[in-house]
């Protein structure tokens, strides 16, 4: 599904990171953790062809990246790629059906049915007319990953979606989260620093200066 290979970022003289390995399957769910600044967040945004690179490849559903123009990738993201991320990212003025349909919209597939069971399914049925303003932070959230989720994606970039919730709210989210993805066979690559959150991945790995190395397999 998404297959790294020698993966290496400069800022100037100074590497980001090197030589990063990673290839996830359909499905699976891939947990990032490392120290802060070690490129947790710039490899993400390489995955989804946000950000560039200095060598090495990346791969997603057999497309490589490095070769694609800005509007090919831009089209592979709307289709095959959602994202969460620790500030919602979530639209102020459209409500909360609105923010979950717009994939969609963006795809030219309105389908309102799929919004509502999307709404169901994260426990927000009854909150589609609301604006974001009037939500907490765990339903903001869960109103992320349903909009990250409503178009059917292959793979789900997830950058510390839990960040700015209180643990309580943060597993709920995360069950909801890793619920929705096993549910749809969506493959989950995460970045967090919570050990909580990386309970459910069948792999944890721990990015370095160096790459990718194991940090414990869990399956
Ligand atoms: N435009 C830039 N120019 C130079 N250095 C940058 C730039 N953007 C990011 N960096 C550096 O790249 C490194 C990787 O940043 P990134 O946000 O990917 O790290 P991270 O592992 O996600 O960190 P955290 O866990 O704190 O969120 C950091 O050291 C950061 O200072």
């Amino acid at each position: 599904m998404l297959t790294i290979h020698q993966l290496s970022k400069l800022y100037g003289p100074t590497a980001v990171f090197a030589n990063v390995d990673l290839a996830v399957r359909p499905g699976e769910f891939v947990a990032i953790m490392g120290e802060s600044g070690v490129g947790k967040s710039t490899l993400l945004n390489c995955m989804a062809g946000l950000d560039t690179w200095d060598s090495g490849s990346v791969q997603v559903d057999g497309a490589e990246l490095s070769t694609m123009k800005d509007d090919a990738k831009a089209a592979l993201r709307r289709e095959k790629i959602g994202f969460v991320f620790q500030a919602f990212h979530v639209l102020p003025h459209l409500d909360v059906a609105q923010n979950v349909a717009l994939p969609l919209l963006l795809l030219q597939r309105k389908d309102d049915a799929r919004v509502h069971t999307m709404l169901e399914a994260l426990g927000l049925g009854a909150l589609g007319s609301r604006l974001p303003q009037q939500l907490s932070g765990g339903q903001l959230q869960r109103v992320a990953i349903a909009r990250a989720l409503v178009h059917s994606p292959r793979l789900l970039l997830a950058d510390e979606p839990t960040g700015n919730l209180d643990p309580s709210t943060a597993a709920v989210v995360m069950q909801a989260l890793v619920g929705q993805c096993r549910q749809h066979g969506t493959a989950l690559v995460l970045v967090t620093h919570s050990s909580a959150a990386t309970a459910q991945a069948d792999r944890v790995l721990r990015l370095t200066a160096q790459g990718m190395r194991s940090d414990g397999a869990l399956g």
